[in-house]
């Protein structure tokens, strides 16, 4: 019995095939907008735990396709965790800073109060509550501005912007912690064996430290790949985007040290290795 991935193409999809013999499953072999077949994946495949990588990530034109993203987001991760409880197997999610608003100056904990600011952040939202609804054991895995050498993300966005850019003006007043997603998938297998080996689970926050702007990002992401940009610190009043993003999207990731010994990693090793990756 192996573990069932939803998602194949994905940055952690990507990852976590690359660390595990897992059975992953793109779109061709289950599609999220019929969350009747993602279940029936799960009966077939009869998994020892279920990871769902897949999701509706793109944040702005999520403001335009709410319920879409939605079925894909929670009516999608709802049937997959009630076929996992009723198989009585674990069932692993991941989930976003963004079901945050991003107020005060402390990262948040798992039990703050949440208050998603864009539609993306409430289908993710919604998955959350759906998943923990189905009652069987489960981890919520928040995590926040994932990144790895391939995909769309803010470090390949940064490069291609490179390629015809030597100045760029990047918003400074959002700060989080930038996740390899590698980082998380071998915390996801971590918690995957220690979910079917009986260990209890819950919602978990997992973000790369330390907490940075986009703007410090960049910076980062330029001088590690030695290209000569400029970047502007400017307020998110400067970059108008249909979608409001938190300011505050830093992540306390206290409770998975306590419960699970793991500690959240240091996102400018993973820099470097995505780096090289690239180079390579
Ligand atoms: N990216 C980020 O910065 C962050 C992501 N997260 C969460 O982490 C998880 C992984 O994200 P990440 O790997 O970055 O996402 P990506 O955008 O890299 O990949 C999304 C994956 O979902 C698949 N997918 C989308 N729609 C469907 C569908 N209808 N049916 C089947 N598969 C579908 C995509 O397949 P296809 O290639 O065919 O489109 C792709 O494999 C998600 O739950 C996301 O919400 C949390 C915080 C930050
Ligand atoms: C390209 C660009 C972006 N920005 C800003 C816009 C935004 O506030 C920030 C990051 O842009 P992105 O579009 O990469 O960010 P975004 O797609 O919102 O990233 C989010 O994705 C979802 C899936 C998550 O779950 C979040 O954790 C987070 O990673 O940088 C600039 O200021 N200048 C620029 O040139
Ligand atoms: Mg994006």
């Amino acid at each position: 019995m192996s573990l069932l991935v939803f998602g194949r193409t994905g940055q952690l999809a990507r990852a976590l095939q690359r660390q595990e013999a897992v059975t992953a499953l793109g779109r061709a072999e289950a599609d999220l907008l019929d969350p009747a077949a993602c279940a029936a994946a799960i009966h077939a495949a009869a998994p020892r735990a279920v990871i769902n990588a897949a999701a509706y990530t793109a944040v702005d034109r999520a403001e335009q396709e709410e319920t879409l993203a939605t079925r894909i987001n929670a009516a999608a991760p709802a049937a997959m965790a009630q076929a996992c409880a009723a198989r009585g197997i674990p069932f692993l999610h991941v989930s976003t800073d963004y079901v945050f608003d991003g107020s005060g100056d402390r990262p948040w904990r798992e039990d703050d109060p949440v208050g998603p600011l864009n539609a993306y952040g409430r289908s993710k939202l919604a998955g959350e509550a759906a998943v923990r609804a189905a009652g069987g054991r489960h981890v919520i895995l928040r995590t926040s501005w994932v990144f790895s050498a391939e995909g769309a993300n803010f470090l390949t966005t940064m490069l291609r912007l490179s390629e015809t850019r030597d100045s760029l003006s990047v918003v400074a007043d959002q700060l989080g912690g930038p996740t390899p997603a590698a980082e998380i998938a071998a915390t996801l297998l971590r918690m995957a064996a220690a979910l079917c080996a009986g260990q209890g689970g819950g919602t978990y926050h997992y973000a790369g430290a330390p907490a940075i702007s986009w703007a410090g990002f960049a910076r980062a992401i330029f001088a590690g790949a030695g290209r000569d940009v400029t970047v502007t610190d400017i307020p998110s009043s400067a970059y108008p985007t249909p979608a409001r993003r938190p300011l505050n999207s830093r992540l306390d990731c206290a409770k998975l040290r306590a419960d699970f010994g793991i500690t959240p990693a240091d996102w400018r090793a993973g820099l470097s290795a995505a780096l090289e990756l690239l180079e390579a």
